[in-house]
């Protein structure tokens, strides 16, 4: 039987950013074997192929092992690069990946999604819609110096969203109270951004000091 790999976190003496280049590297290379994966016509001899293949290769990267709630060297939180973000990580093969900016009294994000991102056929899937814009409402309250977490969220999708066209998401605060945060934001497409195909309303509570430490206990 094998023995299961032993925790080997990067070595210490690579450099953050040589290691965010072949994060992101490898990162687009598995979003572009997911969206193959999903749209390929390939015969079920090479899908058996591939998959003992894929097998092989994810053996190569079982030695790092990370402990829950543990952030890693290459991450910079809250507020920062968060390279396996499954909405901006250019290291994750689940992330668009959503670009971030700020815009005005907000931010604004960029992104495609595909067909492994599709609800009804040509249309997103109404959670991602959702993460989108949760997200971005998290940088919304980041942008607005009050880093927080989502309490509630009401989406609106009042028209399908497309795959396979550039998206432009937009989040802002548009008020406080305590810890609250009450936020907006909405999907369009970068063609026409001033019809919105999904709006959503959120509430965002930054945890107290004791509380933050209690949850993320590596910051
Ligand atoms: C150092 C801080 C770091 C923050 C992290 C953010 C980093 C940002 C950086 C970069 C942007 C990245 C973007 C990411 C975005 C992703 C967002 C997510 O996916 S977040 C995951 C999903 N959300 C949860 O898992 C929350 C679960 N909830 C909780 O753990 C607690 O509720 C918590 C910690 C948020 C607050 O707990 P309490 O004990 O500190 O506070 P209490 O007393 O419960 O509530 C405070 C006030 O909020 C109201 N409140 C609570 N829930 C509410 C709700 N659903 N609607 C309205 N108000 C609500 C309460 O009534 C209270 O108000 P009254 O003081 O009474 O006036």
């Amino acid at each position: 039987m094998t023995a299961p790999p032993t925790e080997t976190p990067f070595p210490e003496t690579e450099e953050p950013d040589d290691q965010r280049t072949a994060i992101a590297a490898l990162g687009h290379e598995l979003r572009t074997l997911v969206d193959a994966t999903v749209t390929t016509a390939a015969p079920t001899e090479i899908l058996h192929r591939m998959a003992d293949e894929v097998r092989g290769l994810t053996g190569q990267l079982t030695g790092r092992r990370r402990r829950r709630a543990e952030i890693p060297a290459v991450d910079e939180f809250p507020g920062g690069v968060r390279m396996y973000s499954p909405v901006t990580g250019l290291g994750s093969p689940l992330a668009p990946p959503l670009r971030v900016a700020p815009d005005g009294d907000g931010v604004v994000g960029h992104c495609t999604l595909g067909i492994a991102h599709e609800g009804p056929p040509g249309y997103v899937h109404g959670g991602m819609s959702a993460m989108l814009l949760d997200e971005l409402m998290g940088w919304a309250c980041y942008a607005a110096k009050s880093p927080a977490m989502t309490v509630s969220l009401g989406m609106r999708y009042r028209r399908p969203v497309p795959v396979e066209t550039p998206l432009r998401v937009h989040a802002r605060v548009t008020g406080t109270e305590d810890r609250k945060a009450f936020v907006t934001g909405s999907i369009s497409t970068e063609e026409t951004p001033s019809v919105p195909l999904v709006t959503a309303d959120a509430v965002f509570v930054s945890p107290g000091p004791g509380r933050a430490r209690a949850l993320f206990p590596s910051t």
